[in-house]
C-alpha cells in the first residue's frame, strides 16, 4: 500500500505544495479524532453564534476553522488563507506563494446526528506583491487551482485529491496516521440513474430545473426514458464522495428564496473545488449554464448554482436550461 507522501512525490513535482497538503492532513486528522469522539470530547452542539453567511455555527465549525487556520499560519508556503467561517480573509507568511480557501466543516447540519461531514479545500498560486488580507487577492477562476481535495469523516476518514492529475482517493489508518492509497484516477460513470437534489425546495426553482426534474420523476414512461433512485444527505461531501464512487447528479440550483443570490453553495471553497475533483474524475460541473470553474468570482463568500456528476445527465440539465 502505498503512502500519500510517497505518492505525492512521484505525482506532484512541486515539494512545497506537498508540504502544504501534508500540513493540511495533520490539522484534518486532529478534526478527525474530535468528530469521532463526538459527545465525550464535547464537540457537538451549536457554538451559539453566527457566522458572516448568517448562519447558526456549530461547535465543531468553529473547532475545525481554528485548526486549520492555526496550522495554515505555521506553513512558511502560504501567503495567506479565506474560511467559510472567517467574515475576511487572513494574512499568513507575506513571502508564501500560495492562497488556500477551506470550508472547515461541510454539511455541519449532520454533525449532531453522527452522519458524514468533511473539510473541502482548494489551493491557488498567488501573485508576488498580492496583498494576502484583500479580498482580490483571492478571487482567481477554478480553473487556476492548482490542487483542490476534502476529507471526509465517515466510518472511514478519507482524503479525495486532485493536484491537475487525476482525482485520487487515500484512506487514513488511524492506528498508524497514514493515508493510503484507495484509489488512483477515478472515473464518474457518463451516465447514471441517481440524483440528490433538496426536493422540498421545487417551487422555488426556475421552471426548466422543475420540469427537468419532473420528467426525472416520470421514470422509464418520460422523455429521460429510465428510472432513477434518490438520495439526499444535505452533506454535499458525502454526496460527491458517492458520486466520485458510483456516478449520479448532484443539484444545489438557484431558487427564489434569496433572490438576489445565484445558490445555496459557495463558489471559492464548494463549487470550485467539487468542480476540480468532478472534472479530473471525467465528470462536469456546471451552473445548469456554464462551468462553474469559469465563472467570474467577485468575492470570497460568493454564491453559485451547483449541477455536477456524470457527464451525460449534467448535459441533459444544461440542455433544459438552454431551450
Ligand atoms: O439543508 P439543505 O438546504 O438541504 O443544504 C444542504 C447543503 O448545505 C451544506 O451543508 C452547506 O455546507 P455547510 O454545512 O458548510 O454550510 C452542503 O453540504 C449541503 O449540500
Ligand atoms: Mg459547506
Ligand atoms: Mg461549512
Amino acid at each position: 500500500m502505498q503512502r500519500l507522501r510517497t505518492f505525492l512525490d512521484h505525482h506532484c513535482n512541486n515539494p512545497a505544495l506537498v508540504s502544504v497538503i501534508e500540513g493540511l492532513m495533520v490539522a484534518c486528522k486532529d478534526i478527525a479524532y474530535k468528530v469521532q469522539l463526538g459527545s465525550l470530547a464535547g464537540v457537538l452542539g451549536s457554538a451559539e453564534q453566527d457566522n458572516i453567511q448568517g448562519e447558526r455555527q456549530k461547535k465543531m465549525d468553529v473547532i475545525a476553522n481554528d485548526l486549520i487556520k492555526y496550522s495554515l499560519q505555521t506553513m512558511q508556503p502560504v501567503k495567506g488563507m479565506a474560511s467559510e467561517e472567517e467574515a475576511d480573509p487572513v494574512a499568513c507568511n507575506p513571502d508564501g506563494e500560495f492562497l488556500v480557501l477551506f470550508d472547515p466543516l461541510d454539511g455541519s447540519s449532520n454533525i449532531d446526528v453522527n452522519v458524514t461531514v468533511g473539510t473541502i479545500f482548494s489551493i491557488l498560486q498567488s501573485n508576488p506583491g498580492d496583498d494576502p488580507t484583500h479580498e482580490s487577492t483571492y478571487l482567481q477562476h477554478g480553473r487556476e487551482q492548482i490542487a483542490a481535495g476534502y476529507v471526509l469523516y465517515g466510518p472511514s476518514t478519507l482524503l479525495v485529491l486532485s493536484t491537475g492529475n487525476g482525482t485520487h482517493m487515500f484512506t487514513l489508518d488511524p492506528r498508524v496516521g497514514e493515508f493510503y492509497l484507495q484509489r488512483e484516477s477515478v472515473k464518474i460513470p457518463a451516465t447514471t440513474k441517481e440524483f440528490a437534489i433538496n426536493m422540498s425546495n421545487q417551487r422555488f426553482w426556475l421552471p426548466e430545473m422543475q420540469k427537468y426534474v419532473s420528467d426525472l420523476l416520470r421514470g422509464e414512461e418520460g422523455p429521460l426514458g429510465k428510472r432513477f433512485n434518490m438520495r439526499w444527505i444535505a452533506s454535499m461531501v458525502a454526496e460527491i464522495h458517492r458520486i466520485l464512487t458510483r456516478g449520479g447528479i448532484f443539484m444545489y440550483p438557484y431558487d427564489s428564496r434569496e433572490p438576489n443570490k445565484p445558490g445555496k453553495l459557495r463558489l471559492m471553497y464548494e463549487g470550485n473545488p467539487m468542480s476540480m475533483l468532478v472534472e479530473q474524475a471525467g465528470g462536469k460541473a456546471s451552473t445548469a449554464y456554464d462551468d462553474i470553474m469559469d465563472v467570474e468570482p467577485t468575492s470570497i463568500h460568493q454564491r453559485v448554482s451547483v449541477v455536477m456528476g456524470s457527464a451525460d445527465e449534467v448535459d441533459t440539465v444544461v440542455r433544459y436550461h438552454a431551450s
